[in-house]
């Protein structure tokens, strides 16, 4: 089969609970009208579909920031292609994004011509769902990942890696996993042995356990030693970038960052800011702030371990202000919010155990987080409003939500500060937000 061929025919449906997933995706597209009607239940049905498929797919592009770049100053460019360079293929194609600013690079997957090793071998390494994915887009397999292996395989040979997509391969499995329960991403290389990774003396193991050089997604890697990069280019989705691009924040603002672990656009804010200016980023989960803070040297971002929906001072509290939350209404220039949300435009998605519980759970938080917001905002400041999932629950409904619960919100089209037409489509119309609304709001693959 060609990559072509074994990356279409990946999966129908990520989802565990297939059926009761489908259902609510089924009931979120009832909400839609077009042409002033609601869809029909065929039409909906086959939407949905083609959207659990989807859900499956790799982007074909990788999209890098790179920190440092202006016109002027192309190094971090020179080291992305030095550092996506393999000895065995073609020079990566490398381009910038039209309409956006220069930093944002993208590199497209290696086109048909390219040849690939894709044969299956016969040392066979299974890994988790969530690894398989980075896999797909330009990982190499780290050591955590990995849930079966052999016996026996020493470093350096050459192996075939699937991923597990079902959830049954039991942590350290040495026999072979039924192919009903994995699919074929690739071939790469062995860097770590059984021992290392599942011996009765490994703690915890870390760093690359397989160096992959050819995957079905025929995305290119980055080399697996290029350390000096990691610095300054980040694998970012562009939804993501342009977040921080449509906040717009300037250098002498006070801008909060409500959900902010890992903290990716917050220093994208950062950058935007030219290091000046403070950016309040709270997020609720210690293990992620500690993280956050370890990598994050910038002096004008201050980080606090804080429930952001619980960030604005209560009146009847007689609260001593100093800087960190929670803070007086009225507070902040610009806020973002990247919500908690049910991430189900996340791609690839191999195999996603949401509930139709825990899918349901995000609306209550959204519109408390959202609240929040508004209050913390100055008059004519700018809240942007971010998820990376596609239900219309959590986002059209949302916004109608808003502008129904503060009538002093105003909808601003995206497109007034970033030409995006190209690379996503307009909202959909549903009860409560009109088409002028609808074309305000974007959906950015
Ligand atoms: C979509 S992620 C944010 C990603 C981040 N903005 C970035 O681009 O790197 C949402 C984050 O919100 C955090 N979170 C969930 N509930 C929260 C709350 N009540 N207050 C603050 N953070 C919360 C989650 O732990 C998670 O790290």
């Amino acid at each position: 089969m060609s990559s072509q061929a074994l990356l279409d025919n990946l999966l129908e449906t990520p989802f565990k609970h297939k059926s009761e997933i489908r259902d609510e995706l089924i009931a979120d597209l009832r909400k839609v009208i077009a042409n002033g009607e609601y869809l029909q239940q065929s039409e909906i049905q086959e939407k949905v579909d083609v959207l659990c498929k989807w859900m499956c797919t790799t982007p074909k592009k990788s999209i890098y920031r790179l920190d440092r770049f202006t016109d002027h100053c192309t190094y971090d460019l020179d080291s992305l292609y030095e550092a996506l360079k393999q000895d065995d293929k073609p020079d990566p194609s490398i381009h910038f994004l039209s309409d956006l600013p220069n930093g944002i690079i993208a590199v497209d997957s290696w086109d048909l011509s390219v040849s690939l090793d894709l044969k299956r071998y016969s040392n066979e390494i299974i890994v988790d769902a969530a690894c398989g994915a980075a896999v797909l887009r330009g990982a190499h397999v780290y050591a955590p990942g990995i849930i079966g292996m052999p016996n026996g395989l020493t470093i350096n040979t050459k192996i075939s890696v699937f991923a597990d997509v079902t959830g049954q391969c039991k942590k350290g499995l040495i026999k072979s996993y039924a192919d009903s329960n994995k699919i074929y991403l690739g071939n790469g290389i062995l860097q770590q042995t059984r021992k290392e990774i599942f011996g009765k003396t490994a703690k915890n193991p870390c760093g690359i356990a397989i160096i992959m050089t050819d995957v079905i997604s025929r995305i290119p890697q980055l080399n697996a030693n290029n350390e000096s990069l990691k610095l300054h280019a980040l694998l970012q989705n562009l939804p993501s970038i342009i977040c921080s691009l449509v906040l717009n924040p300037q250098p002498d603002e006070i801008i909060l960052d409500m959900c902010a672990a890992p903290g990716n656009k917050t220093t994208h804010i950062s950058l935007l800011m030219k290091g000046q200016g403070i950016i309040i980023a709270l997020e609720k989960n210690p293990g992620k702030v500690a993280r956050f803070k370890k990598k994050c040297s910038d002096k004008n971002i201050k980080i606090f371990c804080y429930d952001a929906t619980k960030a604005v001072i209560e009146r009847e509290h007689n609260f001593v202000r100093n800087d960190g939350p929670p803070f007086e209404e009225n507070y902040f220039d610009r806020i973002l919010l990247d919500t908690p949300c049910s991430a189900l435009g996340q791609r690839p998605q191999l195999y996603n155990t949401i509930t139709l519980a825990h899918l349901r759970s995000y609306v209550p938080l959204q519109r408390n987080l959202f609240s929040t917001a508004v209050r913390l905002l100055k008059p004519n400041g700018t809240l942007v409003y971010s998820t990376c999932t596609i239900t219309i629950a959590e986002n059209e409904g949302i916004i109608a939500w808003a502008l129904k619960q503060f009538p002093k919100l105003k909808l601003e089209s995206i497109n007034d500060q970033i030409k995006t037409d190209k690379y996503g489509t307009q909202g959909y119309v549903i009860d409560g937000l009109t088409s002028e609304n609808a074309q305000k709001y974007m959906q950015i693959w």
